[in-house]
């Protein structure tokens, strides 16, 4: 993004915080890294299908848990069978720091230890409608990072998916955080701008958005 354009971080809604520029380029670089060797197994990056026969127009593959419509288990059922890859401990520790970067609590960094995280990658035609993250069991924040084209990404409210709602632009390397009264606040993405993404991300083209969670599940997925 323009850097004479200054975009300080903001609260879009209680809660939901939305840090421009936090990741480094290092660590864009590493992210993209990592969602390329995930995106190949053990379980493929996939749209995902949907119970009504439609699929998902953005690519998705997890780690830690893996999500299927509208659950969560160990295994992709829905995908190859096996058992997706393990959340690793430098996400967990991102994930705390970006709590941290979003509310400035250090014992709530502290207490976050996100167990899954759902690696979304859209093409300039993909687009994610209006939803609630609610197939957690735990009322702990969203942290979602965004490398490659921008995006327009819509924050509404926790009662219907309609407005009122703010749309945020959020452009390579950007924070957004979901928690508080806006954990289960509906959200998408209706437009990605095709080609405005760095490709010294690694990403030649496209948006990679990461979200971790916290599932709530213990081991058994109980
Ligand atoms: O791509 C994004 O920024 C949001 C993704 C999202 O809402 C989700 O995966 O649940
Ligand atoms: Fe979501």
């Amino acid at each position: 993004m323009d850097a004479l354009i200054p975009r300080p971080a903001r609260e879009i809604a209680p809660g939901a915080w939305h840090v421009p520029d936090w990741l480094t380029p290092a660590q864009r670089r590493a992210l993209v890294t990592a969602c390329r060797a995930w995106a190949t197994g053990p379980v493929p990056i996939r749209h995902t299908r949907l119970p009504r026969g439609g699929v998902m127009s953005v690519r998705t593959v997890c780690v830690g848990w893996h999500w299927q419509p509208y659950r969560y288990t160990r295994t992709a059922d829905d995908v190859n069978g096996l058992r997706v890859a393990e959340f690793p401990d430098w996400m967990v520790r991102l994930g705390r720091r970006a709590v941290l970067a979003a509310y400035g609590d250090e014992a709530r960094a502290q207490e976050y230890t996100p167990d899954t995280a759902l690696i979304n990658f859209y093409d300039g035609q993909a687009r994610m409608g209006m939803h609630q993250d609610k197939d957690e069991r735990s009322p702990a924040p969203v942290v979602s990072l965004s490398i490659g084209d921008t995006c327009v990404f819509r924050v509404g409210n926790t009662e219907t998916r309609t407005r009122p709602y703010t749309d945020v632009e959020l452009c390579s390397g950007d924070l957004f955080v979901l928690g508080g009264p806006s954990r289960f606040a509906y959200h998408g993405v209706p437009k990605v701008r095709e080609g405005t993404g760095d490709p010294d991300t690694g990403l030649a083209s496209g948006r990679l958005n990461i979200t971790m969670r916290v599932t709530g599940l213990d081991r058994t997925g109980k």
